[in-house]
């Protein structure tokens, strides 16, 4: 189990930029016990803060300085000594796939021996999580129940056990996934079990250390299972021998949930459902929903976060027990399948339901940022969509869509329409992490400094000066223009022509961080407005721009015309690429790995204003002409 607090204890240590370390005195340890910061000879790659700490390793983030990729490299304690643990843990592990299992991808060699490499999961532990809010919600914890379990029944099949089902080897991807993890104390069935390998109060009673019996450590995992969900609900860890009937101790608690969990915590192996229809029996008892993640993550993972924010964006106190909404109540009784479907979530981030669906599985190597591609926002309620052009305020900040405090991230994650539009381009956030933006609060990047061989900022803006007139520059206190013969275009009677012009003034908005440029793209209170204006006001805000990002159209075509309103309008289907870039702050420092050219197909929907013409919606290149659609206005 992790080291409590630890997660937050590098938040808003000053950066070395020489050393691409964190500071710390003298190279000693930095945290209780050996954790010592591994030395990788190799320039490939760069270590940065500890993620966590457990009974027999130190875990800590490391970037693969080619491409940006981030893992978590797993360092033991003891050295060779449990490099034989280590292997045993690779081999087990790569024999498997499963979307809720983490990644192992290999070793890295260091100065004190071998590392593992693992995905980097940078939604925190279970353990930490818990720890901060207090308890999750029924619908929370029935995601990290299925999820686990799931997990657990692709290891039970493949003959193996996990052995140490516990919160603190149950991690979460950024778009709150859950994960799980370690499996050093994994077993082939029939294999002996070390003695004191488990998490006090997720053991099974009565497990004999040898473990040896057929059946009996799959068993063990299922009341870990049990145990992890008494522990999501009431905040502490059962006491073997103590635990009061979950009638008496979470009376609020959905039958159909309390009869399953008091099933995985049954004295009795034998009367312990498998994971997998435990798994199968949670989904359908009551509706998951994704896990809220805010107040648990290291400050530098926050901007990236694809979870609800509600508890805090609220002003909920942290830890809160969300009320229980009104049952869905199952005719079926628990441990009959009947494959109805499931309520679906609405909010973002993962849960079993849209799974993978959604958000695509686990890669085996992070990504760089997503470049911003036209967007086309989900059909939103109209209130949340109101940018408040004209006024020279920012959008108001809607916890849903502008929650996070990158601008690629409030554009990913808030947008979920985008997703269904450019799924090349939108992937999970564990898939495409877009790395820290500087914390206002002066806390740390993820891996904090940008090296000799940081990227130069192509075409550095210049510092933005509050223009005193009345044009949309004016408008939003930035000095951002347009040329004439640019402008001309616009205004002109050719909507292909307009839609390259729309597109470079557009990328022009991104890499300069000026918000200014979009009141001559987008057409006003539109969805591409609000969808634009917040992505570019969050970098604005951030003093961050997209520095070298260029966006060329390389094909257009003309799909037909249509009224929107009173006015006339033009769906065209582009091509567009985009440049590579880098998200850089205002000390031309990078924020983020750097974003990847890449190519998209879309359609716009184009409306010819008094100034000219002004996209009003993104939408998918198979959707091509709607008759009779119009833009959202
Ligand atoms: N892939 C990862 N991404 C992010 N954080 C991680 C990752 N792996 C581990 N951690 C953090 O490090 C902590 C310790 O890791 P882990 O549980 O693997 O160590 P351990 O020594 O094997 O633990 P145990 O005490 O269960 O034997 C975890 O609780 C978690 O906080």
């Amino acid at each position: 189990m992790e080291t409590a607090g630890q997660e937050s204890q590098d938040a808003g240590r000053p950066v070395n930029p020489s050393s691409g370390v964190l500071p710390d005195a003298g190279g000693a340890a930095e945290f209780p016990g050996e954790a010592r910061r591994p030395s990788v000879n190799d320039a490939g790659w760069r270590i940065g803060r500890c993620l966590g700490q457990g009974g027999s390793a130190a875990v800590w983030l490391a970037e693969r300085t080619v491409d940006g990729a981030r893992f978590a490299l797993k360092m033991p304690y003891g050295a060779t000594a449990d490099e034989f643990e280590l292997r045993r843990e690779l081999a087990i592990r790569s024999r498997l796939r499963h979307e809720n299992l983490l990644e192992v991808h290999g070793f890295l060699a260091t100065a004190d021996g071998p590392g593992l490499l693992l995905e980097y999961a940078p939604g925190a532990s279970l353990a930490r999580l818990v720890a901060v809010r207090k308890t999750l919600s029924e619908g929370e914890t029935v995601t990290v129940l299925v999820a686990v379990a799931r997990a657990l029944a692709c290891l039970h099949a493949e003959g193996s056990a996990h052995g140490d089902v516990s919160p603190g080897n149950v991690l979460f991807t950024a778009n709150g996934k859950p994960l799980l993890a370690d499996f050093g104390t994994s077993r082939m069935l029939g294999e002996g079990r070390e003695a004191g390998v488990g998490t006090p109060g997720f053991e099974a009673p009565g497990m004999k250390p040898d473990g040896r019996a057929a059946g009996a450590a799959l068993d063990a995992d299922v009341y870990a299972l049990g145990a992890l969900g008494w522990f999501m609900l009431t905040g502490r860890a059962l006491v073997p021998g103590l635990r009061p009937p979950l009638r008496v101790a979470l009376p609020g608690l959905p039958a159909e949930l309390r009869i399953l969990l008091d099933a995985a915590l049954d004295e009795d192996p034998a009367q312990r459902p498998a994971a997998a229809k435990f798994a199968a029996e949670v989904f359908r008892a009551w509706p998951a929903e994704p896990i809220d993640l805010l107040a648990a993550v290291h400050p530098s993972v926050r901007p990236e976060l694809r979870t609800r924010r509600s508890v805090l964006a609220q002003g909920k106190e942290p830890g809160r027990r969300l009320r229980l909404r009104k049952r869905r109540r199952s005719r079926t009784p628990p441990w009959e399948e009947t494959g109805r479907p499931q309520r679906r979530s609405r909010l973002p981030g993962w849960n079993p339901v849209r799974g993978s669906g959604a958000y695509g599985s686990a890669a085996p190597a992070p990504r760089a940022p997503a470049p911003p591609a036209p967007r086309a926002p989900a059909p939103p309620a109209r209130a949340e969509l109101e940018p408040k052009r004209r006024s020279g305020r920012r959008p108001a900040r809607n916890p849903v869509w502008l929650g996070a405090a990158s601008v690629l991230v409030a554009l990913t994650a808030g947008l979920g329409g985008v997703a269904v539009l450019a799924p090349e381009v939108l992937r999970p956030s564990d898939e495409a992490p877009i790395p820290a933006s500087r914390e206002a609060s002066g806390g740390t990047n993820a891996l904090e400094e940008s090296g000799p061989g940081a990227l130069e900022a192509p075409n550095p803006a210049g510092d933005p000066s509050p223009a005193g007139d009345p044009s949309p520059a004016a408008e939003t206190g930035r000095s951002g223009s347009p040329a004439e013969a640019e402008l001309a275009v616009l205004a002109g009677e050719d909507p292909v022509a307009a839609v390259r012009m729309l597109s470079a003034l557009r990328a022009r908005a991104y890499a300069e961080g000026d918000p200014a440029f979009l009141s001559w793209v987008n057409q006003p209170d539109s969805a591409a407005a609000a969808a634009d204006l917040a992505g570019v006001e969050l970098l604005h805000s951030q003093g961050e721009r997209l520095a070298g990002l260029e966006v060329e159209v390389v094909q257009a075509k003309r799909l037909g015309g249509f009224l929107i309103g009173a006015d006339p309008g033009e769906q065209v289907a582009v091509t567009t690429e985009n440049s590579a870039y880098v998200q850089m702050g205002a000390d031309g420092v990078p924020t983020a790995a750097p974003g990847t050219a890449g190519r998209q197909e879309l359609v716009l929907e184009l409306v010819r204003t008094d100034e000219g013409w002004r996209i009003a919606r993104v939408l998918p290149a198979a959707a091509g002409l709607e008759p009779g659609g119009g833009a959202q206005r």
